[in-house]
């Protein structure tokens, strides 16, 4: 359904996307997950056909959204980080004005409309100035807009952004139940937010994509997957040189000052290697008070990837710029 291939964009001299490539299948749900600044926001709109890529292409729906931007906006539903809402129409006065200007025939529109109203419980609100809702309200009116048009692409730009924790739980919700007939794109700086409403995520880093696959798969890419937290009486030097014999440690970061009594040791590992570290420290005289083995958990995955240097995927291109109302109305 998406095909993001060697994406790139720089902005004057500051390269916000390098050579970006992911995919998005049919009636999933993609995390575009990253830290503050990663290219997230880029790529949604560069995706929604609002901002020209560098390089690269990306392909909607089968249309490019450089070579065919009229095609892609009638087959996505954009949700921008602030959405461009009329605040003085009523919320169903508003979803008929987008369905209008989205291609919706008038037929169709009371249908559409209110598909969208009760799919995102605004039924209950819909006679109600936009100016006085509430932002997690508001919120549901910005992705009732981008659903009014059934497109089968719909890309989210941080959806429960400023939400608080009740509307966070209830706009996931929706999300979900936009998947299977949508494919749905949205970009998070929030890890739950992925492991929660995602099958897939992307995570993006400086530009670049750090790692793609399913949430397990990508735990599964980290070269330290278990790490042990030992409490031993030793001395340090000696533990260090045995720990030498076992090359497949990795980090091993001592915690607390060389005099304490007992010594805290922090170690992680490809592989499972409590066993064999508890054999060879008893062996040799280490008295082992404690041995504690923990899997690399989501943040884990996230920091490791988001800190360390990445290589990046791939894909680039394309079309101009307005806000959602306003480029429908085109
Ligand atoms: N119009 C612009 N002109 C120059 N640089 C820009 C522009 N827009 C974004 N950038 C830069 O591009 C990089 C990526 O920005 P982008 O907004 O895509 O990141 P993001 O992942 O969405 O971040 P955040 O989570 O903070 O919104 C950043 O270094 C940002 O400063």
């Amino acid at each position: 359904m998406i095909q993001v291939e060697h994406l790139t964009k720089v902005y004057g001299t500051t390269a916000a996307l390098r050579d970006v490539s992911f995919t998005a299948a049919t009636g999933e749900i993609l995390g575009l997950l990253g830290p503050n600044g990663a290219g997230k926001t880029t790529t949604m709109r560069i995706l929604a056909g609002y901002l020209p890529a560098t390089s690269g292409t990306a392909v909607i729906a089968g249309h490019e959204v450089h070579t065919d931007p009229m095609a892609v906006r009638q087959r996505i539903g954009y949700l921008p980080e602030h959405p461009p809402l009329y605040t003085e129409m009523t919320v169903v006065g508003y979803l008929h004005f987008v369905a209008r200007i989205k291609g919706v025939s008038a037929g169709d529109r009371p249908q559409r409309v209110n598909f969208a109203l009760k799919s995102c419980g605004l039924l209950d609100c819909q006679h109600t100035i936009i100016r006085k809702l509430s932002k997690g309200y508001r919120q549901r009116v910005g992705i009732a807009q981008a659903i009014v048009h059934d497109p089968p692409a719909i890309i989210l730009d941080e959806p429960t952004v400023g939400l608080d924790p009740r509307q966070i739980i209830e706009v996931r919700h929706l999300i979900q139940t936009l998947a299977g007939q949508h494919t749905v794109i949205l970009s998070t700086h929030i890890l739950a937010e992925v492991s929660m409403t995602c099958d897939r995520a992307v995570i993006i880093n400086k530009g670049e994509v750090a790692g793609i696959g399913k949430l397990d798969e990508l735990m599964q890419q980290l070269s330290s997957s278990y790490t042990y937290d030992l409490e031993l009486v030793g001395d340090r030097q000696h533990i260090q040189t045995l720990l030498t014999q076992m090359p497949q440690l990795q980090n091993v970061n001592w915690l607390g000052t060389p005099d304490q009594p007992r010594q805290q040791l922090h170690i992680s590992s490809p592989e499972e290697i409590g066993a064999d570290l508890a054999t060879l420290l008893i062996q040799n005289g280490i008295q082992l008070y404690e041995m504690r083995r923990s899997h690399a958990n989501l943040e884990d995955v996230f920091l490791k990837l988001t800190t360390d240097d990445v290589a990046p995927a791939a894909a680039a291109p394309t079309p101009a710029e307005p806000p959602i109302v306003e480029d429908a109305d085109a």
